[in-house]
């Protein structure tokens, strides 16, 4: 099914066509992208817009509407009158959501007037954000009800088949108003970045009624695709991330696959490894790139002289070295992985040799709060390992206390170097 996208083009690669494009992709369908206007702007200010002439406009729309099946248009920045008119027109009969976008999130004009958006209101689902919602209904907006009675409103008055007032301006609850019924989609807040959800949200909405769900599972269906491209945004873009199902899913494949690889490899160190293994066991865990980590499912263990996984490759098999990874992470991001050893003074001495950054927490110093949160302290324990070097650390140390194994944790950029780092440390 092909879903045809009427938007504008956001040089930042945030928001607009390019972000409507990916999420109808993502989503499975066939994106048929019509430009109505140029867009100069990055994720923190619009300088400017050119729009085209709605000639050009049609042109673009004519020239798929016969030859696709088009499921339903979503329609989001006009930025003329005479565009929106153009729009009306070559879009008669088809399925039509309706972003009615009038200002970028950073408050700067995408539309001449309100009145042209109001234009195709008439018959669409409409998808207004608080502020376009309230020039819309001439009404306040401070809560849920208000939320209501301004959609009630713009179906009513304006002739819209549907109204969805989106929630991201005040409580992160969407509603829709349709048929003469009203619901509520609760969410909460979800960090990560947003320039585009307004776009991710409309051509979402316009992939789902193309599939052919019901308007209410339409918007529930929408808002966790949301949730997602916000949720997995990356600094990058500073933007959301409509991609972010396919390339979660494939990072997970893709660590898997390459633990299972590096666990298959420190295996063959079985012997040299097992006086290492501490009485815990020894844990190897795997970063993706969305910071989600696999671990092996009961870790490894010493088994006879030698060593063996207990349980597969699995998503969040470690909380210790999860948590230890993702503090990791956030003062060096590309470490990707971690794996525990038994501490000796001679495996610390040996990493100095063999030029390895190491550093130490003593549980000693640990502040009381922390201590009593109990779940803090592997965090406490990277922060002040991290901070003591001054640079990325490729081993850390602690020297145990009451009833704590004193433990070594050996980082890396992938999981390899991690295996050749333990191969270096177990060699004789
Ligand atoms: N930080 C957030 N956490 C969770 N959901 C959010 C967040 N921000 C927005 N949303 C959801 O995203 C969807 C889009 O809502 P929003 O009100 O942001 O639209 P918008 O203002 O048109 O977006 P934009 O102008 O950024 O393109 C809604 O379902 C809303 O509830
Ligand atoms: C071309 C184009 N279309 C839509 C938006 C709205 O998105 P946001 O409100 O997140 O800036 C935008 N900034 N640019």
């Amino acid at each position: 099914m092909a879903v045809l996208i009427v938007a504008g083009l956001d040089t930042g690669g945030g928001a607009g066509l390019k972000a409507d494009i990916e999420t109808v992709s993502a989503l499975g369908e066939h994106p048929l992208p019509v430009l109505t206007s140029v867009t100069y702007q990055n994720p923190s200010e619009v300088r400017g817009y050119h729009t085209l002439p709605p000639e050009v406009v049609r042109e673009q729309i004519r020239a798929v509407r016969g030859s696709f099946k088009i499921g339903a248009v979503k329609i989001g920045m006009l930025g003329s009158r005479e565009i929106a008119e153009a729009v009306k027109q070559e879009t008669e009969g088809l399925t039509r959501v309706l972003d009615p976008v009038m200002e970028s999130s950073t408050g700067a004009k995408l539309v001449d007037s309100v009145e042209s958006v109001k234009v195709l209101i008439l018959g669409s689902i409409v998808t207004p954000n608080v502020p376009e919602a309230e020039a819309l209904s001439g009404l306040k907006i401070r809560s849920i009800e208000e939320m209501k009675e301004a959609a009630k409103v713009i179906a009513e008055e304006l002739g819209a088949e549907a109204v969805v007032i989106k929630g991201g301006h005040l409580s992160y609850t969407d509603v829709l108003y349709w048929k003469g019924k009203l619901y509520e989609f609760p969410g909460e807040r979800v960090e990560g970045f947003t320039h585009g959800t307004g776009c991710v949200f409309s051509s979402a909405l316009a992939v789902f009624l193309a599939k052919g769900f019901e308007l209410p599972e339409t918007v529930e269906r929408a808002k966790r695709f949301v949730e997602g491209s916000i949720r997995f945004s990356k600094a990058e873009a500073r933007a959301v991330n409509p991609l972010w199902e396919l390339e979660r899913d494939a990072h997970r494949w893709r660590a898997k696959g390459e633990l299972e690889e590096a666990v298959k490899e420190l295996m063959e160190l079985g012997e040299k490894l097992n006086p290492h293994v501490p009485e815990v066991g020894t844990n190897f865990a795997l970063a993706t790139p969305f910071s989600e980590v696999f671990a092996v499912k009961g870790r490894i263990v010493r088994y006879g002289g030698t060593i063996k996984p207990v349980g597969p490759v699995e998503f969040n098999a470690s909380d210790h070295l999860r948590r230890a990874l993702l503090k990791m992470r956030e003062f060096y991001p590309e470490v990707r992985a971690v794996l525990n050893l038994r501490y000796s003074e001679e495996l610390v001495e040996k990493a100095k040799k063999l030029g390895l950054v190491v550093s130490f927490y003593d549980r000693r110093e640990e502040p009381e709060d922390v201590k009593r949160a109990e779940k803090g302290t592997m965090e406490w324990g990277i922060e002040s390992a991290v901070k003591r070097v001054g640079k990325r650390p490729d081993l850390i140390y602690h020297l145990g206390d009451w009833g704590k194994e004193p433990m070594v944790l050996i980082f890396g950029r992938s999981a390899m170097e991690v295996v050749e780092r333990v191969r270096a440390l177990s060699s004789r």
